[in-house]
């Protein structure tokens, strides 16, 4: 049993599935993604934990959030639950650097549902790269919500870019922050995701531009509140 784990895995303690089991709320969508992708799609892993989809679902819909930045598409799972959460007239924008997994396993599901499948503006490419073109294009202090997701090493590129990118009261979910639980044990940060996910955290808790919490919910989501 692990203390922390995404919900859909089998070995997740009992607090953890305690916990998901009153706080995960799957719209019919979203159950079908989940079965797919944990079923056919490969690294089904990377999913995103249903129990934080659901946090950050409710985050959009209390403060009424409209643009998102999603950065790690894969099947589509997270930016499916934004869009849901997000009103008619908001916009999700999901990078990968690679969209076959979500062209393959994502859209036809997610198109089921127009409305919410137009809200969903997939960019393919280097999500860094996406992200500084769109401070280029003049879009900082525009956006709600990020959610972090994509590769480790450049979490922290990803969270100022992030801050940059949202305006004031913004929020900020950095997902797979306790990556397991290693970054907890010095002598299990030997490999280079784990050494930047530690970092990150300990950049995010110093950081003067935001206010934050590093919470053990899924794989450990490091939540912070732009100033
Ligand atoms: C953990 S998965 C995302 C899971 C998704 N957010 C969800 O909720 O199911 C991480 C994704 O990041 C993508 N990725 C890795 N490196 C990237 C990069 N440099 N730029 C953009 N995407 C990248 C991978 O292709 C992968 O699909």
């Amino acid at each position: 049993m692990s203390t922390v784990a995404k919900s859909y895995n089998k070995k997740a303690d009992p607090v953890v599935a305690y916990c998901s089991e009153r706080t995960v709320v799957q719209s019919p969508l979203q159950v079908e993604l989940q079965k797919e992708t944990l079923t056919n799609a490969p690294m089904s892993m990377m999913l995103g934990a249903p129990e934080v989809l659901s946090f950050g679902q409710n985050f959009l819909r209390s403060f009424g959030g409209k643009r998102v930045l999603d950065v790690g598409t894969f099947t589509g799972a997270s930016a499916l639950a934004w869009a849901q959460a997000v009103p008619d007239d908001g916009e999700v924008y999901t990078f990968d650097i690679d969209h076959t997994n979500y062209k393959k396993y994502g859209v036809p599901i997610i198109s089921k549902c127009e409305k919410t499948f137009k809200k969903i503006n997939a960019v393919e490419g280097s999500a860094l790269e996406e992200l500084d073109k769109l401070i280029a294009d003049g879009q900082s202090g525009t956006f709600d919500f990020a959610f972090i997701d994509a590769d480790k090493v450049n979490y922290s590129n990803y969270y100022d870019r992030s801050v940059t990118l949202l305006r004031k009261g913004g929020v900020i979910f950095v997902d797979n922050s306790l990556w397991g639980g290693s970054v907890c044990d010095p002598a299990r940060r030997t490999d280079e995701s784990t050494v930047a996910i530690h970092e990150t955290n300990d950049k995010i808790y110093q950081d003067d531009r935001t206010y934050s919490a590093l919470l053990n919910l899924g794989d450990g989501t490091h939540v912070a509140f732009k100033k």
